[in-house]
């Protein structure tokens, strides 16, 4: 694990998202220079923060990272913050095959997409009379997990139903990162079920940091965002959360108190794996 001197200020945008796309642009901008302007040097946006949440709206919305204006406006964004920003999600169309996936953006401070991740397990659920949404009906899974290198040390990243797969943040941990960001849109159903539960979860399995970013809640909205995006340190420990409106919450990412913690509690060097080392070959 990199331990690194630079400090990292982790900013969660709890964005509220309309149908209008340029005005969610126009509104990311806002709060993620405003994050910056707090001293924010990693800035995280929520899962499909520049359309709405939506089966049907996904093809609509769809871009190509190539020359689609979310992707400009977020690499100005960055450069403008000087700041790493995670750019939430936003449904892109790939050129060579006209598939959508649904696709976080990642950016260094002077501009520059640096990764990519297309969320690699669709949220298809059906929880009779509560939720039934199936993403594959327009959206394709991405193929590989996404680690990125930053002046902080290196970060995973998933995107929201990702977060429900233990084995994408420990192959992270270790692999060296420090943390897991999820942009993420839990509902009304499993959001007070799951949703702090399964970050805690991610952090205190691998000792990491976990932060999931959610739109604000929308009533007037199809899909109602549980949003409460919140921040949990290597512990397992809430640093912080908030409610389900607009907002943004931040925290200092302390990495030599996670490396102490993590010799404290050395779970790393006591895994079993000649016990356990495939779990995909046990049947269920
Ligand atoms: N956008 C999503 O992937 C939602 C995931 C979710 O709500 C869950 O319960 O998991």
């Amino acid at each position: 694990m990199a331990n690194t001197a630079k400090p990292c200020k982790l900013a969660l945008i709890q964005l509220a998202v309309s149908a209008d796309k340029d005005a969610n642009l126009a509104n990311a901008r806002t709060h993620v220079l405003e994050a910056a302007s707090k001293g924010a040097n990693l800035i995280v946006l929520p899962e499909c923060f520049n359309s709405p949440y939506g089966t049907g709206y996904f093809p609509e919305y769809a871009e190509t990272l190539a020359d689609g204006p979310s992707v400009k406006s977020l690499s100005a964004m960055a450069k403008d913050a000087k700041a790493y920003l995670i750019g939430g999600s936003i449904p892109e169309r790939d050129p060579t095959d006209e598939k959508i996936y649904n696709t976080c953006t990642v950016y260094n401070p002077e501009g520059k997409l640096i990764a990519t991740h297309r969320k690699v397990h669709l949220f298809d659920i059906d929880v009779p009379g509560k939720i039934r949404f199936q993403e594959s009906e327009t959206l394709t899974a991405g193929r590989q997990l996404t680690h990125v290198d930053t002046d902080f040390g290196k970060i995973g990243v998933g995107i929201c139903y990702d977060i429900r797969f233990p084995e994408p943040a420990m192959i992270a941990a270790r692999q060296g990162c420090f943390a897991m960001i999820y942009p993420g849109a839990f509902n009304l159903t499993t959001g007070p079920l799951h949703w702090e539960l399964l970050q805690r979860a991610r952090a205190v399995d691998n000792q990491m940091y976990v932060a999931a970013c959610s739109p604000a809640r929308d009533l007037k909205a199809a899909y109602h965002a549980w949003g409460h995006s919140t921040i949990v340190g290597p512990a397992g420990n809430v640093i912080e959360t908030m409610d389900e409106n607009q907002g943004i919450i931040y925290a200092d990412l302390d990495l030599k108190t996670m490396a102490e913690f993590r010799q404290n509690i050395p779970l790393t060097t006591q895994r079993r794996f000649d016990l356990y080392a495939d779990i995909s070959k046990v049947k269920p």
